[in-house]
C-alpha cells in the first residue's frame, strides 16, 4: 500500500463517522450548489419568457423562488457543517498522528535515533503532518463529493435536457479536469516535493547554524552562515515560484476549460430550442449546470498541486509509525553484578566490530576501570551493556538494575529538581539534597535550566546527569569519563561520593583521568 494510502487509512479511522457525515455533508454542498445554479438558470430565463409574452400575473414566481433560497441555505449550512466536521476530525487525527510520531521518534532504537538529526526531527512533526492536512480535506472529499455531483448531474441533464447536452457538459468537464489535474499534479510533483526538502533543509540549517553560533562567531564566519542560509531562502521560494506557475497554467486551462464547456452548451441547447425539443428554460437550466461544473473542478486544484508535497512527506511519515519498539534486552543474570563474555561489539549494527572477544567480570562493591587510546571502543562496551545496541557476539548478563552516564548525557529545561524528578519521580527534597552534595553539587534544587539545561558549566552540568543516573540507586553503574571537566579536587569527591552513595553497586568506568583509575579495584584496557 502506498504511505499516502496508509495515512489516509489514519485519518480515516481516527473518526470515521465525523469523515463520513463530512462526506454526505459535502455531497449536500455539490449537488446543492449545482442545482442552485440550476434552477437559477431555468428560473430567470422561465420568468423572462412569461414576462416578454405577457403573461407575468400567471407565473409563478413563488416555487421555485422558495427553491432557490431553500438551496442557497442549504448550501451555507451544509457548507458549514461539513467544514467543522471534517476539518475537525482531519485535526484531531493529525494530532493523533503527531503523538505516534513522536512516539515512534522516542521509541526508535539507538542506531534510528543517532541518524535522526534535531532539525529533521522536527521537520517530521511539524512540517510533514501540516503537509497531510491537506490530504482529506483537499483532496479525497472534494474527489469524492464531486464525483458523485457529477453522476446526479448527468442523469438530471440526461433527463430534463438531453443526452448530447449531458455528455457534453458532465463528460467534457470531468474528462477535461481530470487531464488539467493529472497533468498539473504529476508536473508540480517534482517542485512540491522540492519546495518542501528545501525549506526543511533550510528550517534543519537554521537550528544548526542557531547551535553552532559561538563557535561560527569565533572562527569569523557568521556572515557566511547567514549569506548560507539567505541562499537556502532563495532556493526554496524558487522551487515554490515554480510550483506556484504550474498551479497558474493549471487555473488558467480550467477555466478555458469551463468557458468550452459552457459554449458548446448553449450551442446545444441553443439548437435543440430551435428544434423546439425543449424549452428555452430547460436550455437555461443546461448552461446554468456548465456553469456549475467549473466550482466542482476548481476546488481539487489545489489538492492536485500539493500532491507531490504530501506524497514525500507520507513516505518520510510512515517509517516512524511503524518503528521497532524492541530494545536488545541484555540476558538477565541470576548472580548479581555484571559479566561481559566473549563480547564483540559494534558502534551501531552493521558497522565492523570495535572491539572483539571482551570477557570481563564486575562483582558487586568492585569497581573497575576500562582504559584505552581515544576511539578504541570503551563507549561502545558502555553502550552495547546498556543495551543500546545489540552486541554482535558474545553475552552481556546483568544482574540487576543499570544506571549509565554517557559521555554526552542530555539535560532538559526546567530546573534541577525536574532534572532528578526525571528519574526519580517519587524522591523527595531531602534525597535529591543528598544526592547533590555527593556529586559535589552545591546549587538550589528551584534552580531553572534554560534549554539543553544552559545555565550550568560543563563540570556542573555532568555532575547533575551524574546525580541523575545515582538518584535511582542502580545495582550496576556505568560511567563514561565521569570526571572529564573537573579540577583535581573535585573529582576526588565526586568519585568518593558515588562509591559512598552505591556501596554495593558494581560499577564499570572508561578512565582516562589518574583519579578515576585510582578509584578503581582493577584496570582493563582494550
Ligand atoms: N555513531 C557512530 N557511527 C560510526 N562510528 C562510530 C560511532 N560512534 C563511535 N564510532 C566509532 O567507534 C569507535 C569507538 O568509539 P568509542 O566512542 O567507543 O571510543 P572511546 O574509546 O570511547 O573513545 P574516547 O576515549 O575518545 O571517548 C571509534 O573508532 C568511532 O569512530
Amino acid at each position: 500500500m502506498s504511505p499516502l494510502r496508509q495515512i489516509w487509512r489514519v485519518i480515516r479511522a481516527a473518526h470515521p463517522r465525523e469523515m463520513r457525515r463530512g462526506l454526505a455533508l459535502g455531497v449536500a454542498v455539490a449537488l446543492s450548489g449545482v442545482a442552485l445554479l440550476g434552477l437559477s438558470g431555468w428560473f430567470i430565463t422561465a420568468a423572462g419568457i412569461a414576462g416578454a409574452a405577457g403573461l407575468g400575473a400567471h407565473f409563478d414566481v413563488f416555487r421555485p423562488s422558495a427553491g432557490i433560497r431553500f438551496l442557497a441555505i442549504t448550501r451555507t449550512a451544509s457548507r458549514y457543517g461539513e467544514r467543522l466536521l471534517t476539518h475537525d476530525a482531519t485535526l484531531k487525527a493529525l494530532a493523533a498522528l503527531r503523538v505516534r510520531v513522536l512516539d515512534g521518534l522516542s521509541q526508535a532504537d539507538f542506531a534510528q535515533q543517532s541518524r535522526l538529526r534535531g532539525g529533521e526531527a522536527l521537520n517530521r512533526l511539524t512540517a510533514d503532518i501540516d503537509a497531510l492536512d491537506g490530504l482529506a480535506i483537499r483532496l479525497v472529499f472534494p474527489a469524492l463529493s464531486g464525483l458523485i455531483a457529477c453522476a446526479l448531474s448527468f442523469a438530471a441533464l440526461w433527463l430534463w435536457v438531453g443526452p448530447g447536452v449531458a455528455f457534453w457538459v458532465v463528460g467534457l468537464s470531468l474528462t477535461g479536469a481530470l487531464a488539467v489535474l493529472i497533468w498539473s499534479g504529476r508536473a508540480a510533483m517534482i517542485p512540491a516535493a522540492e519546495a518542501e526538502a528545501r525549506h526543511q533543509a533550510l528550517r534543519s540549517a537554521t537550528i544548526d547554524r542557531l547551535r553552532g553560533r559561538p563557535v561560527l562567531a569565533v572562527a569569523g564566519r557568521l556572515e557566511d552562515a547567514g549569506a548560507e542560509l539567505l541562499a537556502l531562502d532563495a532556493d526554496a521560494r524558487r522551487a515554490q515560484m515554480a510550483q506556484a506557475r504550474i498551479e497558474h497554467r493549471a487555473q488558467v486551462l480550467l477555466q478555458a476549460l469551463s468557458a468550452l464547456v459552457l459554449a458548446g452548451a448553449l450551442w446545444l441547447a441553443g439548437d435543440l430550442v430551435l428544434q423546439g425539443r425543449i424549452g428555452a428554460a430547460q436550455a437555461g437550466l443546461a448552461v446554468f449546470v456548465a456553469l456549475a461544473m467549473g466550482e466542482l473542478t476548481g476546488a481539487l486544484q489545489r489538492g492536485a498541486a500539493e500532491l507531490g508535497r504530501m506524497r514525500d512527506a507520507a513516505r518520510r511519515v510512515v517509517p516512524l509509525l511503524q518503528m521497532s519498539h524492541e530494545r536488545p534486552a541484555p540476558a538477565t543474570a541470576t548472580r548479581p553484578g555484571l559479566r561481559l563474555q566473549g563480547l564483540t561489539a559494534a558502534a551501531l549494527p552493521g558497522l565492523p566490530p570495535v572491539v572483539r572477544d571482551l570477557t570481563l567480570e564486575v562483582a558487586p562493591r568492585e569497581t573497575v576501570a576500562l582504559t584505552g587510546a581515544s576511539g578504541r571502543g570503551k563507549s561502545v562496551v558502555l553502550n552495547t551493556i546498556a543495551g543500546l545496541v545489540a552486541p554482535v557476539s558474545g553475552q552481556v548478563q546483568v544482574g540487576g538494575e543499570v544506571g549509565y552516564l554517557p559521555q554526552r548525557p542530555a539535560l532538559l529545561a526546567g530546573s534541577l529538581r525536574d532534572a532528578l524528578a526525571l528519574a526519580a519521580p517519587d524522591a523527595d527534597d531531602v534525597m535529591m539534597g543528598a544526592v547533590l552534595r555527593h556529586v559535589a553539587l552545591d546549587l538550589p534544587l528551584d534552580l531553572r535550566l534554560g534549554e539543553g539545561g544552559s545555565g550550568l558549566s560543563g563540570g556542573q552540568a555532568r555532575r547533575l546527569a551524574l546525580a541523575r543516573v545515582l538518584i535511582r540507586r542502580p545495582d550496576i553503574l556505568l560511567l563514561d569519563e565521569p570526571t572529564e571537566g573537573l579540577d583535581a579536587a573535585t573529582a576526588e569527591r565526586v568519585l568518593a561520593g558515588i562509591r559512598d552513595w552505591l556501596p554495593d553497586a558494581a560499577i564499570l568506568t572508561a578512565a582516562h583521568r589518574q583519579a578515576e583509575r585510582r578509584m578503581a579495584d582493577r584496570i582493563v584496557a582494550l
